[in-house]
């Protein structure tokens, strides 16, 4: 059994996860490497077990978006690299010597801290760095190749910090107009152009790019969403590859009853049975992430599409049911059952967002399953 007790799980696939990341690894090209990006808890699939089935499929390092997200990877015991994609507090650097982390440095002032603080330390490592350029992302990262110049002179002056990476993110590499990808491109290839040297890492790729854009600059890729499955663009690109989904999220009925016209269901009474109807109720409700705009949405039993009717609930919804159906059946809400598949796509059409948010929002009250 997996843990806590209610059938309410999301399933994941280890060997869709290490299928993906294959696919990925094979087609690289030579020497590059990839770092699987597990943040957000491997995008709401489980950090450790997402690791360690990427490892399996060839991947040789990790992103993570915090400096707790590296530390349960390493007490967990994944020894390989980890990067901090964002900026970890100064105050914070013993930790990132001590579990031995790679860390991203944004701004000059940041640095200028760091080596205060490594100042402090008596310490024989180096505390690993890679330089974040902003190319148009707008978010974090140094946005002149002057200003990267810069930081990598203050590097140079001392043993106490190890210039690992250099890297940029792209804001629209899943998108057909390439046209804001390629000025990222030249704005880095700007910075290149600038260094006399390159750190071990130069890394660009994130899905999308990878996918998109293979022929890109780098040795690197930060391979996030497509290990899980999805398509970075949504449907707006072609895979390149088969892109196996590696979560699916099921529950069973636990109550089955029949009612006559005129009956409400749901808080606010905001379906009213419009005829005799069967209806079931799944355990499932927003306080597990399945969210209330999702009211209206199908779900499968027995490979039958049944209408959620009723508003959701914080912790369990209704569906309508094509006929009587014994308490206890499976209900799939995404994933396959008798041929039938929903999938996070729908999910997010339906929710109008993304499936990234989706998969994020699932919270810790549905426990994950490995097979
Ligand atoms: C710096 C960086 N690199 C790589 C990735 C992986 O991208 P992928 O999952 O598309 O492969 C992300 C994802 N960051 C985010 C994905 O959605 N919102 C984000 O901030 C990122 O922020």
């Amino acid at each position: 059994a997996v843990g806590w007790h209610r059938p309410t799980k999301l399933v994941i696939d280890t060997q869709a996860i290490k299928e993906n990341v294959w696919n990925e690894v094979k087609r690289m090209p030579q020497g590059t490497e990839l770092f699987a990006v597990v943040k957000a808890n491997g995008y709401g699939h489980g950090a450790v077990q997402t690791a360690k089935a990427a490892i399996q499929g060839g991947a040789t390092g990790f992103c993570v978006a915090i400096l707790d997200e590296a530390i349960e990877l390493r007490e967990a015991g994944i020894t390989e690299p980890i990067l901090i994609l964002s900026v970890v507090d100064v105050s914070y650097i013993e930790l990132l010597l001590k579990y031995d982390l790679s860390v991203t440095v944004a701004s000059q002032e940041w640095l200028e801290q760091a080596i205060e603080q490594l100042n402090g330390i008596k310490t024989q490592t180096s505390l690993k760095i890679h330089i974040k350029v902003d190319t148009g992302m707008g978010r974090i990262g140094f946005t002149t190749p002057t200003a990267v110049k810069q930081i990598v002179e203050l590097v140079k002056t001392t043993q106490m910090l190890l210039w690992e990476g250099l890297f940029t993110h792209f804001s629209t590499a899943d998108e057909k107009d390439d046209s804001y990808f390629k000025k990222q491109t030249n704005r880095f290839q700007d910075v290149l152009s600038a260094l006399s040297e390159l750190p071990k890492y130069v890394h660009v790729s994130n899905s999308a790019t990878a996918l998109w854009h293979p022929d890109n600059v780098g040795n690197m890729i930060r391979f996030g969403i497509a290990m899980y499955g999805l398509n970075p663009s949504g449907t707006a690109l072609p895979e390149v590859y088969p892109l196996k989904p590696a979560l699916s999220l099921v529950s069973n009925l636990i109550q089955v009853k029949e009612l006559s016209a005129g009956e409400g269901i749901g808080y606010g009474n905001t379906y009213t049975t419009a005829e005799n109807q069967w209806i079931g109720t799944i355990p499932i409700g927003y306080a597990d992430g399945w969210l209330r705009h999702l009211q209206g949405f199908s779900v499968l039993v027995d490979g039958e599409r049944c209408e959620i009717v009723g508003r959701i609930c914080m912790d369990q919804c209704m569906i309508r049911l094509p006929k009587e159906v014994a308490v206890g059946t499976q209900v799939t809400l995404i994933g396959h059952d008798h041929g039938e598949t929903i999938t996070m796509q729908m999910v997010a059409d339906k929710l109008k967002t993304i499936h990234y948010e989706v998969a994020c929002t699932f919270s810790d009250r549905m426990p994950r399953e490995y097979k």
